[in-house]
């Protein structure tokens, strides 16, 4: 049994096609202008114009706007939304209902009370993504994409639903098979541990990350 793998923050062909073509199942763009990943709509529609039909492209948002999520759709039809703020489950049902995306909710991880948490949008989202909480510490964190990782144990002592959900926060290839066998994820995501500095993928470190996947 393979892995699934979603490779997030990509902003160049090369890395697409990398990613693409060493078996990327999900590959994330990055919507929030604060970021170094960030994308303008038009860029990333035409990094995933190419991206074959079995991969999907993923819209990534950060409390984003009724205005945001159409103009990246109508850039391009990425095939799921994934929301990384303080998105309430009212507002993923209604971004649901109005765009007819899957919707991937970010949950932010430093315990077992964000764990419990999360229980919340099992009925609304389509899936899962745990992440790692920045602490309150680290004054340039993003919401997302800082290369931190939290308890793997967390997710396989407490997490019980079968919701689809994804393993994210300070992955890479060196630390991939402790991280799926510590948690029991099935799907995996990545961003900071593929780059060789924000922004800028690596496409022997995307190489690695995936091989791994491939074989756990
Ligand atoms: O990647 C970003 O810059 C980003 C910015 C704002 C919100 C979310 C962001 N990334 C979300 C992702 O899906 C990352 O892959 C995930 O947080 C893991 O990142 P990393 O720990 O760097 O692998």
């Amino acid at each position: 049994m393979s892995v699934s793998a979603k490779i997030c923050g990509l902003t160049t062909p090369e890395a697409v096609a990398e990613a693409v073509r060493h078996g990327a199942d999900y590959l994330g763009f990055v919507f929030y202008p604060r970021s170094p990943r960030a994308l303008s709509y038009e860029a990333a529609a035409q990094l995933a114009a190419v991206v074959p039909a079995g991969v999907k492209t993923v819209a990534l948002f950060v409390d984003p706007s009724d205005a945001d999520i159409a103009a990246a759709l109508q850039a391009h039809a990425f095939d799921l939304l994934q929301l990384h703020g303080n998105e309430t489950p009212e507002r993923i049902a209604a971004l649901r209902a109005r765009f007819g995306r899957p919707v991937i909710k970010a949950i932010p991880v430093s315990g077992l009370e964000d764990i419990e948490k999360a229980r919340q949008y099992i009925d609304v989202a389509d899936m899962l993504l745990f992440d790692a909480k920045a602490p309150k510490s680290m004054a340039d964190a993003l919401p997302g994409g800082n290369g931190l990782s939290f308890d793997w144990e967390l997710l396989a002592s407490h997490w019980t639903s079968d919701k689809p959900w994804m393993l994210s926060g300070g992955l890479d290839a060196d630390c991939l098979e402790d991280a799926v066998t510590t948690s029991g994820a099935t799907r995996v995501d990545v961003s900071s541990g593929v780059e060789e500095r924000p922004g800028i993928k690596s496409l022997a470190k995307i190489r690695a990350f995936l091989a791994v996947a491939a074989r756990l």
